[in-house]
């Protein structure tokens, strides 16, 4: 192995007992830091992702309040449920998570939260001011994973940093944040003819398909960064990235695990953005 492990649970350690500090620090003054974590229906992937947020939470001092809720809920009742907690003062974030059952728009939920409580950074107004460079919140996972580029010392300026994907919630946002720290920024996407042409050129490539091997060895320029933003569930049950890590560790100077990466990264910086909310609210 050439790469060096980019750990993302050791610096979601670190950056999580800073939030703790912050959360005490407002506690403190009365003002504890609170996210509303609501899931509706029975996925069981989701299940596991929000008993995963809800405990880093209590770990980090941050108060959880979790509402689960039957598929059959309607839209209206989950709309009601926001506005509630939009005007709730102990509630600084509201998380809902996706995927939604069939019958209910998620833009329409994504919307109704409060900006200043859009800890997830999904709403239309934070990819606006994403976009024209105002510190609203940015999405977790390309925001985790800024922060494991950043974690390698290597300055971003200048460099070919090519994201697979252009999803809402990470490939185009990624992007984003990459042309934001002066990197030369390709999207690539699943209309991209010749993926490993671009890949090549890259000294950073994040991978965010949801297609395992979607990124193989041959395909890397040796001594680049490689984030795996993916999450796939192999016949074995055992979770996979969309980078074929065991080739691509021999070539790469850098390398994300999945599991072990980007997704406690993920957890970590809505932490760091409710805190955000919290600090925003105690100062009005
Ligand atoms: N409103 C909303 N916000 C989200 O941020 C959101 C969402 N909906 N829906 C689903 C995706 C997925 N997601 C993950 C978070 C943590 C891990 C994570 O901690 N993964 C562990 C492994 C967990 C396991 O073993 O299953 C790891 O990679 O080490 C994964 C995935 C947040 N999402």
């Amino acid at each position: 192995m050439t790469a060096q492990l980019i750990d993302g649970n050791a610096l979601s350690r670190q950056l999580r007992s800073e939030v703790a500090q912050r959360a005490a620090a407002l506690t403190a003054r009365g003002h504890q830091p609170g996210l509303a974590v609501i899931l509706v229906g029975e996925d069981p992937a989701s299940a596991v992702y929000v008993r995963n947020k809800v405990k880093a939470c209590e770990d980090s001092g941050v108060r959880s309040i979790f509402e689960k809720y039957d598929a059959d809920l309607s839209e209206a009742a989950l709309l009601a449920r926001i506005e509630a907690l939009n005007a709730d003062p102990a509630v600084h974030g509201i998380l809902v998570q996706m995927p939604l059952p069939k019958h209910i728009d998620p833009h329409k939920v994504i919307e109704a939260i409060a900006t200043s409580k859009d800890v997830d950074g999904y709403s239309v107004l934070s990819a606006g001011e994403l976009m024209a460079g105002l510190d609203g919140f940015r999405p977790c996972t390309p925001y985790g994973s800024m922060k494991l580029i950043e974690s390698t010392g290597q300055s971003i300026k200048g460099k070919h940093a090519v994201v697979i994907g252009r999803s809402n919630t990470v490939g185009k946002p990624m992007a984003l944040l990459l042309l934001q720290a002066n990197a030369t920024v390709t999207v690539t996407h699943s209309g991209t003819p010749d993926l490993g042409y671009h890949t090549r050129q890259a000294d950073i490539v994040v991978a965010a398909v949801g297609r395992a091997n979607t990124l193989t060895a041959d395909m890397v320029k040796p001594g680049a960064i490689v984030i795996d933003v993916g999450i796939n569930r192999k016949a074995d049950g055992k979770l996979c990235g969309d980078v074929d890590f065991e080739g691509v560790k021999e070539v790469a100077g850098w390398i994300t695990p999945v599991p072990g990466g980007v997704g406690p990264m993920t957890i970590t910086m809505l932490l760091v953005n409710t805190i955000e909310a919290a600090e925003r609210a105690a100062a009005r």
